[in-house]
């Protein structure tokens, strides 16, 4: 579904890459976590996949389209969740799915349909005409979701959906994520939650200082790294015990 090919990205005026050489292949029934330290390169990588940044040099393709020759057709066929909520805070959770739901060309009765469905699924039909001001930071993340969904993309990108939310709220969006992935939908998600990833996701990359360290299954980095009884104590093996302050 995904290739990546020796993808690099070094940002204007930075005397670094913050990807370097990345290789990577994602097939369409994985739910892959890209895990990494602070500033391992995460979000530089799904912004890359995304077309919100260019590559400073290598390619990719998605379903095998590139951004260069098929823009309109990429769009269409992946969904993002941003870190940061995209949301318009003085409407209410259904204008703003509307909104959303309107830029990938739906509308009438057909996205009233799709919005009501995904309302419910998430357990937030009673407060689909609430503004997006009074709502909690799990229920924001929820709409974010939705947001991202509606137009039922292939592959779907998600930055750290779970940051800021309470126990009940992540369960319900990582048993959405997982029927979406059962339905078909490829998924790649940012985390530090590594439990969450562990059991989550069918595949994972550990990446630092812009490189891919290791990648596989959860279960099988756990067998093959030396006193290892989690995905965690893989990731400190192989990325260190030091702070990865930045300013
Ligand atoms: N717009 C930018 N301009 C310059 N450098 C940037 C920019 N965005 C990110 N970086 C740098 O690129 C590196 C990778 O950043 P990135 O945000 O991709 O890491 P991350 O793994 O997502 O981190 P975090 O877990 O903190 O979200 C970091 O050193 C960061 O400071």
């Amino acid at each position: 579904m995904i290739e990546i090919n020796q993808l690099s990205k070094k940002y204007k005026g930075a005397d670094f890459f913050s990807v370097t050489d990345l290789d990577l292949s994602i097939s369409k029934k994985e739910i892959f976590g890209l895990l990494g330290p602070n500033g391992a390169g995460k979000t530089t990588v799904i912004s890359l996949l995304c077309s919100l940044i260019k590559p400073t040099s290598g390619s990719f393709t998605i379903d095998g389209l590139t951004y260069k020759k098929n823009k309109n057709q990429l769009k269409q066929l992946i969904g993002i969740v941003p870190q940061e909520y995209a949301l318009y805070p003085t409407l209410t959770a259904f204008e703003n799915l509307q909104y959303f739901g309107s830029m990938y060309g739906l509308k009438g009765t057909e996205l009233k349909a799709k919005i009501n469905a995904a309302l419910e699924t998430l357990g937030l039909s009673q407060f689909s005409h609430k503004k997006i001001d009074t709502f909690s930071g799990g229920m924001k993340r929820r709409i974010n979701l939705i947001a991202s969904i509606l137009h039922d993309p292939k592959v779907l990108f998600l930055d750290e959906p779970s940051v800021g939310v309470d126990v009940q709220s992540k369960n319900v969006i990582i048993n959405y994520l997982k029927e979406l992935n059962k339905k078909g939908t490829t998924i790649i998600y940012t985390s530090h939650h590594l439990n969450e990833a562990e059991s989550f996701c069918t595949k994972v990359a550990i990446i630092d200082h812009g490189k891919i360290v290791t990648q596989g299954s959860p279960k099988d980095l756990i067998n093959n790294q030396p006193n290892a009884n989690n995905l965690e104590d893989v990731f400190l093996a192989l990325t260190g015990s030091a702070l990865r302050d930045h300013a």
